[in-house]
């Protein structure tokens, strides 16, 4: 029978003992035989009660160590092995390293080493007795956790005048071969070296998974009292066990951050491993290596089983494979492994979460929705909301203040731009006709042989298909003029209507690929100390209507501003909604000549005088700045369709198109 099931609570039979005593010096003889009788009996129950708890938790985890069942000596096994362990951990110790608290190093140090702090002190030691090269990929390797270090920053600069120093002398010299890897093969995947970068990725791979295993290892620490002071600390063997084991699971679980971070960088990269999988499945498709593909699809499947693009990429895969071979192929195991065990991880974590109250954070954004408990993910939701909401307020706030900062600092970041125009434009073949002075303006450009007629005619095509997929034939009535049809594909909707079957994969890819180019040369060619971002993609056509074209007065793009609203009688341009204020540098690229009419206007604020004039021909690329210096038009197009790729950037990477984000690398 359970003593004490329920009812009121047991009285401490200490204090019962003292009233006991009290009571034999007062010579009350009834109080000390009540009480005393009394502390006898809650010393028996407290003793019940205590054991037949214990047992019973026994018998309900199987953690048994009666010789009755199949468990049969449960626990000696398993704390056998926790033994033995021990054991062995003290061996390994003990052959190097000496006692334990001789490397018991204070937070200070580590953290210095964290930092990188020795190779600041290696460099200038290495600079004083004139060892440039290891002076060099010192400070370099300082400078790569430091990168806001001025005076590295100079001292770089002042190494790489110098006589003697290699471009490979500044090499990190702490640089993890995991991350390397990775970041080698994603320049040679940006670089459509796709090869060469898929040795990488699976290199980059195996190192993971060892720095994985590593970085588990190392999680097996002291146990650390961080809340509560260890005076106080008073836990029964299982409580403490499962302190300490709850501390390491969530170490192994930040693995995953750790993996993912680099020096200097405040963010890990996001879902770095499923990444390395998502760039191998196009690497391998490009190079026909269908197998492979399929393996890393499927790989990828593993993390995120409804991502939608990367079922299709799948499935398009299979079906260039032939069903025969592709339903042979699976995901790789060691992902499976490494999945189903971070998942047990994740589970006891919230576990712990859920009944002790000790913290957990996901690190990883793949974990099913299941995993997290129902009351867990209600709260979380709810947290979301608020911070979302007050992030919401403070960026608009944000919004305002750089607002009133933008307006200050607009002449001498004008004139800035001025000087700096007229980098080089990266490519073979792009060649710069015309720079602002011959435009008679500020930031314009003008360049010619940046795609080759194939790809002007292949671009078109897109154009022309797409149109009739969505728009009908050669597209919708002009919102700028009625004598025109228009006909506009977002890059979003091309890759949809790709993936659709409906335009040719490689016609959407080029598409992409091209935009990229272009976003690479405005970098360069108005040297930007920082990246340009997409914000809108548009390829258009312009078609003129038969007919009754002969006395048209109007244009087929009014004159207008490309981020704010032009008020011509004014002669101003007001920043702000519904105008796209977020652009910064507007570019379009032209497939064709065969039209009449449909030249490109630059005009001064009046929206009348005309100061420079493009003729829209194959590979042609005119840019700017979308700023009011830049007012501009297209004049009607009278005969023919006249097509290009327009685009918008910013320079404020919270405006970056939605589609750029996720079709990075796993929509082919
Ligand atoms: O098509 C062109 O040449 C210019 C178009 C343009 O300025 C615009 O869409 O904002
Ligand atoms: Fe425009």
């Amino acid at each position: 029978e359970v003593p004490l099931a329920d009812g009121e609570p047991l009285e401490p039979y200490d204090r019962l003992f003292d009233a006991a005593v009290n009571s034999y010096h007062r010579n009350d003889w009834q109080g000390v035989i009540i009480n005393m009788e009394r502390a006898l009996k809650n010393q028996q129950v407290l003793y019940q009660v205590k054991t037949h708890c214990r047992l019973q938790c026994n018998n309900q985890t199987g953690f048994v160590s009666s010789a009755s069942s199949r468990d049969f000596l449960f626990d000696l096994n398993f704390f056998n092995t926790v033994l033995r362990k021990a054991e062995c951990l003290r061996a390994c110790k003990s052959t190097r390293l000496g006692p334990d608290s001789l490397h018991q190093v204070t937070e200070e140090t580590q953290l210095e080493f964290k930092r990188r702090t020795p190779y600041n002190y290696l460099q200038v030691a290495y600079f004083k007795i004139k060892k440039l090269d290891k002076a060099v990929a010192a400070a370099y390797t300082f400078f790569v956790a430091n990168p806001e270090h001025l005076e590295m920053q100079q001292n770089l600069e002042y190494y790489k005048l110098m006589a003697g120093v290699k471009e490979s002398d500044f090499t990190d010299l702490e640089a993890r071969p995991h991350m390397e890897s990775f970041r080698a093969g994603v320049r040679l995947y940006t670089d459509e070296q796709f090869l060469a970068s898929i040795e990488l990725f699976e290199k980059a791979l195996v190192q993971y998974l060892q720095a994985d295993m590593e970085c588990r290892a190392l999680c097996e620490g002291p146990y650390l009292f961080d809340g509560y002071s260890y005076m106080e600390y008073n836990a029964d063997l299982f409580q403490a066990i499962t302190d300490h084991y709850i501390q390491i699971l969530s170490c192994r679980q930040n693995c995953a951050v750790e993996l993912a971070s680099r020096p200097g960088k405040e963010k890990p990269i996001d879902n770095f491993l499923p990444a390395h999988y998502d760039h191998l499945q196009f690497a391998y498709y490009n190079t026909e290596n269908y197998e492979k593909a399929i393996e890393c699809t499927k790989t990828y499947l593993l993390f995120y089983p409804n991502d939608e693009v990367m079922n299709q990429n799948q499935q398009y895969y299979e079906a260039v494979l032939g069903d025969q071979l592709a339903r042979h192929i699976d995901a790789r195991e060691r992902v499976q492994v490494y999945i189903n065990s971070s998942l047990l991880e994740k589970e006891l974590l919230y576990f712990a979460n859920e009944v002790f109250g000790i913290t957990f954070i996901d690190p990883d954004a793949w974990t099913p929705e299941n995993v997290m408990p129902v009351k867990l993910r209600e709260k979380q939701k709810t947290e979301r909301e608020t911070a979302a909401r007050i992030s919401e307020e403070i960026g608009n706030l944000m919004k305002e203040i750089e607002h009133l900062v933008d307006e200050k600092t607009k002449e001498s970041v004008e004139i800035v731009k001025m000087v700096r125009e007229g980098g080089p434009v990266l490519y073979d073949g792009v060649q710069v006709v015309m720079n602002s002075k011959m435009m008679n303006g500020t930031q314009r450009g003008l360049m010619d042989g940046v795609i080759t007629p194939n790809q002007c005619l292949e671009l078109r095509m897109l154009s022309n298909l797409a149109a009739s997929a969505g728009d009908g034939y050669r597209g919708k009535p002009s919102p700028h003029t009625p004598n025109e049809r228009f006909q506009g594909v977002t890059m979003l909707k091309a890759l949809k209507l790709a993936q659709d079957g409906k335009v040719p994969l490689s016609s959407a890819k080029l598409y992409y690929d091209v935009s990229e180019k272009v976003r690479r040369i405005l970098e360069s060619y108005y040297r930007l100390e920082k990246p340009l971002h997409f914000s809108y993609t548009h390829l258009v056509c312009r078609t003129a209507v038969e007919g009754n074209q002969v006395e048209r007065a109007d244009l087929s793009h009014s004159i207008h501003v490309d981020n704010c609203i032009l008020n011509s009688e004014a002669l101003e341009c007001r920043k702000e909604t519904p105008a796209y204020t977020q652009r910064d540098y507007s570019a379009i690229l032209y497939f064709n000549n065969d039209f009449e009419g449909g030249e490109f206007i630059f005009t001064e604020l009046d929206a009348k005088s005309i100061t420079a004039r493009v003729k829209p021909d194959c590979g042609r690329l005119v840019s700017f700045s979308s700023g009011s210096e830049n007012p501009h038009g297209v004049e009607a197009v009278t005969k023919g369709q006249r097509c290009g790729l327009a685009i918008w950037f910013t320079l404020d990477p919270r405006q970056t198109e939605r589609v750029r984000k996720w079709s990075l690398c796993r929509v082919w």
